[in-house]
């Protein structure tokens, strides 16, 4: 039996942390197959971003339409889009597919990776769309233009109408205490509700946010099983409350697991990569 297909739209790091090498390897260990449109090539590591070429729109639209030509896309997750014209694109030729959508705009090394044009295209056109958007608390303040509480940035934004968790990645320092972090997910019309799960003390971080919606959306995929177009209230249907809470269950268990495989590493000289490998030994 083929697998389930997610396609992820994101950028590259060269440092192999983020971006589509965080997403195809994390598609990979949950059992999907992972297709990929790259929107942006970065040249970064883990201390910062040195440069960024976007690729031109034509080509990011000839990708897109290559994949959906041939594939059973089950599952678009996008990462980095680096304009507003792509997040444009993506609503207007992925938005009627399953959507998990990371709204990249800052790096974990502090570089800017979306402008003032694109928040408003998340807002405007992609956020309204997705079955979930994954935003981080300061992607979450500039996606709600306000400043407040995670849960009432989660139910802010849940209001345009996706779902939403508002990630709480702590950015451990050494000393901290990381005794649990905390998501908040709120449901189009419903109430944010806190989903914990035990936090790993380490600085070997970078990529953490793209693997989290990566592992979700991986989730869903494998909630679509092969079901090519589930409808509301079927069990299999990615969007239904309970595929969207589970997904996230299983993606924080599957970025606490990496994170403490990662802890012991030393790669780099900033923030090193989350583990993208499954191999026990370098634990
Ligand atoms: N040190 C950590 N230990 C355990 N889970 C973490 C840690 N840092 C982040 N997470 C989890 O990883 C997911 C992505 O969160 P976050 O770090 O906020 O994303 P981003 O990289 O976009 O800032 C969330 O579920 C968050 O709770
Ligand atoms: C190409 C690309 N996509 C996404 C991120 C965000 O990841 P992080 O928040 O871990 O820096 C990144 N740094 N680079």
């Amino acid at each position: 039996m083929s697998p389930p297909v997610v396609l992820s739209v994101a950028g590259t790091d060269s440092g192999g942390a983020a971006g589509i090498a965080a997403d195809l390897a994390t598609f990979s260990h949950l059992g999907c197959h992972g297709a990929c449109v790259v929107t942006a090539v970065t040249a970064q590591d883990t201390t910062r971003v040195h440069a960024v070429h976007r690729v031109p729109l034509d080509v990011v639209a000839a990708q897109v339409d290559a994949v959906v030509a041939d594939l059973p896309v089950a599952v678009v997750k996008t990462g980095m889009l680096g304009g507003a014209d792509v997040v444009d694109l993506v609503a207007d030729r992925l938005g009627h597919l399953p959507l998990v959508v990371d709204p990249v705009l800052v790096a974990t090394s502090g570089a800017e990776l979306g402008d003032a044009a694109v928040v408003a295209a998340y807002r405007d056109v992609l956020l309204p769309v997705a079955a979930l958007s994954t935003p981080n608390l300061a992607e979450a303040r500039a996606l709600a233009g306000r400043d407040g509480p995670p849960a009432e940035l989660a139910a802010r934004l849940a209001d345009l109408g996706g779902a939403v968790v508002v990630t709480g990645g702590p950015q451990w320092q050494p000393g901290d205490q990381t005794a649990q972090c905390t998501d908040w997910l709120c449901l189009p019309g419903g109430r944010p509700e806190p989903l914990a799960h035990p936090g790993v003390a380490t600085t070997h971080d970078h990529g953490t946010g793209c693997t989290y919606s990566s592992a979700l959306a991986a989730a869903l995929a494998q909630t679509r099983g092969h079901n090519p177009a589930p409808g509301p209230g079927s069990p299999h249907d990615p969007r239904s409350a309970g595929a969207l809470v589970s997904a996230c269950l299983r993606a924080a268990d599957y970025v606490t697991s990496q994170l403490t495989t990662s802890s012991t590493w030393t790669l780099g000289r900033g923030r090193g990569p989350i583990a993208h490998t499954t191999d026990r030994s370098h634990r």
